[in-house]
Order: C-alpha cells, then structure tokens, then sequence
C-alpha cells in the first residue's frame, strides 16, 4: 500500500522492485510514458492558442478524418517512447502498421499499443479526451517486432492504463497488483497519487451507450437498455440514469471513480460495413478491460471475457461492455440466454 502523495516516479521505482530480474527499463518506459502525457495535458490545455484544435486534411487506418491533435499526440508518444532503450516497436490507432524503431536506436523489451488520442470528436468543443496504452512483452532478440508480436492476448498484458485531460489531468495505471490514480501538479510537474487500489462498486444504476443506435441493436442490448429505461416501474425495480460523454477514457474514469455500465454493442449497421465493434481491441478495449477487472469490475463483449481473445488483427475492433459486476453479467446473461 502506497501514501496518499507518494509521486509517480517513487511509485514506479517501488513496482519495479516487484518484477524478477528487472533492469530499469519497466520504470524508465513509465517514466517515457508520463513525460508524453504531462505534454500532452499542457497541449490540450492550451488548445486554440498553441493551434492544436481544428481537422488535419488527412485519413487514419480506421476510415476517420483525423484531428490535429490525434496526429500530434502521436509523434508526442512516438519522440517520447522511440529514444530510450526500453521499447523494440510501437502500435498506435493513428498508424497502419507497427511503428519499427530507426536503425542504430537501441531496442527495449517492450512492445507499447496506444491510442494517443481518445475521445477525438470532443477535443474542438473542449471536453474530456484521454491518452489509453498497454504494454506488452517483446520477443527475445528480435530487431524489428511484426504486427504478429502484438497479437497477444489482453491477459499478456505487463501494464496498462490511461491519461484523462479534463478539469485536471489524471494517470491511472495498474500493473497487474491493482489501480492507482495520480494527479498532475502542475507547479513541480509531478503526477501525485491521489487514490489506490482502487475498487468500483459491483451494483449501479447508471448506464452509458449512444442511444441514437438503438434500432441497430441485437435483442439482448434493446431488452437491457429498455429496463434500465424503465427503472422503477419495471423489472429492475430501481431507476436508472443516463450518461454519455463520447470519450471512452470519461466514461471509465467515472464508472472507476462512482460505478457504471459502459457499452459499444455490436449492431446491425456496423455487421453491414463488415466491422465487429467500434472500439478497437489492442489499444482501448484490453487496456481498459485490464484496468476495470484489477479494480473489480467485469470487461465483456457480451458473449466473451474480453481479456482472453485471442487478438488477429492490429486494428481489431470489439463489442465491448464494461463496469460494475453485476450490472455486466447481467448484459451477459441476456446475450448468453
Ligand atoms: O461518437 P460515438 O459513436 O458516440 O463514439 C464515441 C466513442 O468513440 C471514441 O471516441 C473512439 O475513440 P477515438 O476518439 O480514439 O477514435 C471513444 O472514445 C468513444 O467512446
Ligand atoms: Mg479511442
Ligand atoms: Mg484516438
């Protein structure tokens, strides 16, 4: 158990201790990985007037216009990663394929998949966005990682965690030994921890999906969302409220922080455009499915344990439903029905 203000940098140095025959290079990559997001929080911060807001003329892998930022944050990511010695390749929503580090640049034991930017469509109007990463283990002797490297399950997973730009910036990371959130001071640029070992209520009476799907919804989510919706006077018995902030980094820092149900089901229209989901799997829905079990909660597509698929693809997309416990099994049990 830590302090209540120990700071990031002691806090690494200390799990560091936990891992067998470890080098340095777990708490110098942390280290890297706060850097670019203490950058990025002051970027956003600082929004219109460092012209960081507004659309880049350019397409990312997945079909969407890119933001400005979302391209920004990924070279912040990348210089702050690529220099070190402690990662051998990168993968990040706003590249194609694996990042390999330049010749002569001294290679690490880890493999980073980011997305550098969640939450993009909120970041011209000014709410919450986040940074989301989860580190992997590199193959042995390797110079340059495939795509196929990444392909290793959720439960592979060293690290993960997120970066929340919102009233104030928050880091939230588990190692596998349970959540801790820290806060950015920015007058020593230090992340403090605030909260540890974190734990989400397992019961809520707050849901977050986007509604203006619902028609393209598979029965089971039509039949969960209709109860919530009808609260008291239905079968739950209890009302529920709605959110919804369109920065999935939001929504699980709230469900992390009072409980909560958050979904991106499956549906009709996207079964029609030949996708599985709309998050994807690498970087957003293994490392939030790691940082909602180590605090209790559940990470489900519905049918499926989101931490043990096996992942075929970098840019995979996945249903995902994820908080408190009881709420998911619920939405599993319908879908499982
Ligand atoms: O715009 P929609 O359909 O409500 O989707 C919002 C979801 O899309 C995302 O913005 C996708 O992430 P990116 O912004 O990183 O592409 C999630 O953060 C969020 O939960
Ligand atoms: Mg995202
Ligand atoms: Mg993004």
């Amino acid at each position: 158990m830590y302090q209540i203000g120990t700071t990031l940098t002691q806090y690494i140095i200390e799990e560091q201790h936990t891992f067998a025959g470890a080098r340095g290079q777990f708490t110098g990559l942390l280290n890297d990985i706060a850097t670019a997001c203490k950058k990025l929080a002051s970027l956003t911060k600082k929004g219109a007037l460092v012209g960081v807001l507004g659309t880049a003329n350019s397409e990312n892998v997945q079909g969407e216009i890119q933001k400005k930022m979302d391209i920004i944050s990924n070279d912040v990511f990348i210089e702050a990663l690529e220099n070190n010695g402690h990662v051998a390749a990168l993968a990040s929503e706003e590249m194609e394929t694996v990042y390999n580090l330049k010749v002569g640049k001294p290679r690490g034991s880890y493999l980073v998949t980011f997305d550098p930017l969640d939450g993009s469509s909120n970041m011209d109007v000014n709410v919450s966005v986040g940074t989301i990463f989860s580190i992997l283990r590199a193959p042995v002797g390797i110079e340059n990682p495939s795509a196929e490297d990444f392909l290793q399950a959720g439960t592979q997973q060293v690290a993960a965690g997120y970066c929340l730009y919102g009233p104030s910036t928050i880091m939230v990371l588990t190692t596998g030994r349970g959540v801790s959130m820290f806060t950015l001071d920015s007058s020593c640029g230090e992340f403090i921890l605030t909260r540890d070992h974190v734990k989400i209520p397992e019961d809520t009476k707050e849901f977050a999906i986007n509604v203006s799907n619902q028609r393209h919804w598979e029965l089971p989510m039509q039949r969960y969302i209709q109860e919530c919706i009808e609260g008291k006077e239905g079968v739950r018995g209890k009302d529920f409220n709605m959110r919804w902030v369109a920065s999935m980094v939001a929504e699980v820092h709230r469900i992390l922080t009072r409980g909560g149900v958050f979904m991106y089901p499956m549906d009709e229209k996207m079964r029609k455009a030949g996708k599985e989901g709309k998050l994807r799997l690498l970087y957003e829905a293994n490392p939030m499915g790691m940082v909602i079990e180590q605090a209790g909660g559940l990470a489900s597509t519905g049918r499926e344990r989101i931490l043990e698929l096996q992942p075929y693809a970098l840019h995979q997309r996945v249903p995902v439903v994820l908080g408190s416990k009881n709420e998911v099994q619920r939405v599993v049990d319908y879908h499982l029905a």
